[in-house]
């Protein structure tokens, strides 16, 4: 089994604090590994989610991915590794209130190459369908509810079949059938594709389904 994550956070500071229960934290992710993250509000889940995307560098320590070095990665590369290998489902990647659902989902394809678009574009309607957003494609984000957005956001972090997916949050704002239909989703993309899985979560019960529970707490 290969590993694609290998962080070793020493030191994660905003302004002058530093972020307690990022203090020599080191998490290790195999390939096709599902890891629920925890803990209580504002103890730092999504800035983790954040240095493991690729989205904040500003923290002292290691951080290789896929055997490569976030140190030695120039803006390009770290780019192309955020638009191919990783997709996000994150709370703040709020959707373009002047693009459709649809044209929201399909954003990430205007980045990839002709091969790739062909693989993607096949599965669109296999995800839309299983997630049950079929109806809302041509709906303007702001004429549909929270659930629909939630579910929209999740679409788009998996249109590109990415290798890990990060998801902060994905059930919240979900009725049961939703959230079922999206956990179920997650998890068939992983055992498909064997896609690693890496999700924040206040859902115990979701948090449970994982291969791996971390606790962040502050210290
Ligand atoms: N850009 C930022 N600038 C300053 N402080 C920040 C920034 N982002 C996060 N923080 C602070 O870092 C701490 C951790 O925030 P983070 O959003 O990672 O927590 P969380 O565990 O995801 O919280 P929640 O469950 O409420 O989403 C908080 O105290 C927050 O105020």
């Amino acid at each position: 089994m290969s590993r694609v994550i290998e962080l070793e956070i020493k030191e994660k500071k905003f302004k002058n604090e530093s972020l307690s229960s990022l203090e020599n934290f080191k998490l290790e992710v195999n390939e096709g590994e599902k890891i629920a993250i925890i803990g209580e509000s504002g103890v730092g889940k999504s800035t983790l989610l954040n240095i493991i995307g690729l989205l904040d560098g500003d923290f002292s320590g290691e951080y290789n991915i896929f055997g490569l070095s976030r140190k030695e990665m120039c803006d390009k590369e770290l780019a192309s590794f955020r638009n191919n290998k990783i997709g996000f489902v994150l709370q703040e990647s709020a959707l373009i209130d002047t693009l459709s659902i649809e044209e929201n989902i399909k954003l990430p394809l205007c980045y990839a190459d002709n091969e790739q678009k062909q693989f993607t574009l096949q599965d669109f309607e296999k995800i839309t369908k299983a997630i049950r957003i079929e109806n809302i494609l041509k709906k303007k984000p702001l004429g549909c509810s929270g659930g629909e957005r939630a579910r929209a956001v999740l679409a788009r972090g998996l249109i590109m079949k990415p290798k890990i997916i990060l998801a902060d949050e994905p059930t919240a704002s979900l009725d049961e059938d939703n959230k079922e239909r999206i956990v179920e989703l997650l998890f068939k993309m992983n055992k498909k594709y064997n896609t690693t899985i890496i999700t924040v979560t206040h859902d115990l019960e979701v948090a449970k389904r994982h291969d791996r529970i971390i606790k962040l707490e502050r210290r």
